[in-house]
C-alpha cells in the first residue's frame, strides 16, 4: 500500500534559517492530500525534497514503507516512482501528446506502451488528441496531458505543484474535479500543493496547513473548517467574524457578546491560558454563515451598511452597537435590505473558537486577510 509518511523534515536553502522545521505529514494509500499554505511557507521545497530533487537536512520520507529519504539515505529522483505535475504542465514541446505520455514507459513493449498511452489519454478525457502537439492544446488540456504522463508509469505517489494556477477560474473548477477523478481511477496517492483554500477544501481527502515550515493542522476538510486548531488556521481556511465576549454561566460554556449570548465550543473552558471562568474576557470566532438576518425588533439590532450581491448569495455588512467594525453576513436567496435599513441579527450554532483575552486589533474582522 502506497501511503506517504513524512517525519521531522528539516531543510534550509543556504545560510538562511530552515524553510522546513520538523514537518510531519501523512497521506493514506490512494488519498489526495492538499498542502495548503501562504506563498513562501515552503510548499515547493517540501515537494522537491519528496521528489528527491533536494536532499533533506534531517527527517524521513517513506512511501509504502520504502525509505526514500533518511539520515544517510537519498534515493535519486528517477528511482523514487514519483510522478510530478508542474505548475504549467512542462510538456516536451517537440513531442506530440502521445509521445509525451509515453515518455516514462521505456520498460514496456511497443504494443503495451501504445495500450497504456491510450488508457491514460482516455482517463483524462483526451482520447482523440494523441497526435496533437502541446502548443495546439489549451492550458487545461496541457495539464491533463501532464497528469496522464505522470500517472502512466503507475507511480506510487503523484506530486502536483499548483497545477491549476495558470488557468482561469471557470476552467479550474472543471479540471479540479476531473483531476481528482483521474487520480482516484489511477489509484495513486497524491499530494497537491496549493495556496487556494477553496481548492484544498473542495478536492482533498485531507488538508495539511503549513505555517513556518511545519504542518500546524492536518484534518479532513470539514473538520479543518469547523474545528480549526487556532485563530490563524480558522482565518486561513475561511472567513471569520471576530467578536469580543465575556464568559457567562457557572459552567463557563457561553459568552455574552454584542451579538447576544453564544454557546462556546466543547473545549473552550480550557484555553491556552488555562481554565476560563465566568467573567473572563474572551475572543469569539464565528463563520459568517452562522449569522442570519431577521426582521428588525426580533433579534439583536443593527443597521445595514452595505450590500454586495454575488448572484448565488450576497454579503450584507451590518453595524452593531458595541462593535468597532461592522460584521459581514453571508445571505443566500433574495436580499430585501438596503444600506441604512434597520435589521435584526441572530447567531446559529456554537462559536468556532474561543480564546482567552481581548480581541487583537482590528477588533471585529470579517473576511480576515489571508
Ligand atoms: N533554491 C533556493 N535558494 C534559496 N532560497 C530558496 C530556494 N528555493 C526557495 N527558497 C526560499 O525558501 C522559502 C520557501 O520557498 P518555497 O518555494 O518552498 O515556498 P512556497 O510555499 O512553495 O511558495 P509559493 O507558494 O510562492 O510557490 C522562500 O523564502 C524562498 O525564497
Amino acid at each position: 500500500m502506497n501511503d506517504l509518511s513524512v517525519r521531522g523534515l528539516v531543510k534550509s536553502h543556504g545560510s538562511d534559517g530552515p524553510v522546513l522545521r520538523g514537518l510531519d505529514l501523512h497521506a493514506g494509500a490512494g488519498d489526495l492530500v492538499a498542502v495548503l499554505g501562504p506563498s513562501g511557507c515552503g510548499k515547493t521545497t517540501l515537494l522537491r525534497v519528496i521528489a528527491g530533487f533536494l536532499r533533506a537536512d534531517a527527517g524521513t520520507v517513506t512511501v509504502g514503507g520504502r525509505v526514500l529519504t533518511a539520515p544517510g539515505t537519498h534515493v535519486p529522483p528517477e528511482r523514487r516512482a514519483v510522478g510530478i505535475v508542474a505548475q504549467e504542465g512542462a510538456l516536451f514541446p517537440h513531442l506530440d501528446v502521445a509521445r509525451n505520455v509515453a515518455f516514462g514507459l521505456t520498460d514496456l513493449s511497443r504494443a503495451e506502451r501504445r495500450r497504456r498511452v491510450a488508457e491514460m489519454l482516455d482517463l483524462v478525457g483526451l482520447a482523440e488528441h494523441g497526435r496533437r502537439m502541446p502548443h495546439e492544446l489549451s492550458g487545461g488540456q496541457q495539464q491533463r496531458v501532464s497528469l496522464a504522463r505522470a500517472l502512466a508509469p503507475r507511480p506510487a505517489l503523484v506530486l502536483l505543484d499548483e497545477p491549476f494556477n495558470a488557468l482561469d477560474s471557470s476552467l479550474r473548477h472543471g479540471l479540479r474535479a476531473d483531476v481528482r477523478a483521474a487520480l482516484r481511477a489511477g489509484g495513486a496517492t497524491a499530494l497537491l500543493v496549493t495556496h487556494d483554500q477553496q481548492e484544498a477544501l473542495s478536492v482533498a481527502d485531507s488538508v495539511a496547513v503549513v505555517r513556518d515550515g511545519r504542518v500546524v493542522q492536518q484534518d479532513d476538510p470539514r473538520r479543518l473548517y469547523h474545528h480549526p486548531v487556532d485563530a490563524r488556521v480558522a482565518r486561513f481556511v475561511g472567513d471569520a467574524v471576530v467578536l469580543p465576549g465575556t464568559v457567562e454561566g457557572a459552567a463557563g460554556d457561553r459568552a455574552g457578546t454584542p451579538l447576544g449570548e453564544i454557546r462556546l465550543p466543547g473545549d473552550a473552558s480550557a484555553g491556552p491560558a488555562g481554565p476560563v471562568g465566568p467573567g473572563t474576557p474572551v475572543t469569539v470566532l464565528l463563520r459568517p454563515e452562522q449569522l442570519l438576518l431577521r426582521p428588525p425588533g426580533t433579534a439583536v439590532g443593527g443597521t445595514v451598511e452595505d450590500v454586495h450581491f454575488y448572484g448565488h448569495d450576497a454579503v450584507v455588512t451590518v453595524r452593531v452597537a458595541g462593535l468597532e467594525r461592522p460584521v459581514e453576513v453571508r445571505h443566500a436567496g433574495a436580499v430585501e435590505v438596503r444600506p441604512g435599513d434597520p435589521t435584526g441579527l441572530v447567531v446559529t450554532g456554537p462559536a468556532l473558537l474561543c480564546t482567552p483575552g481581548a480581541v487583537p486589533e482590528p477588533s471585529a474582522v470579517a473576511g480576515a486577510a489571508r
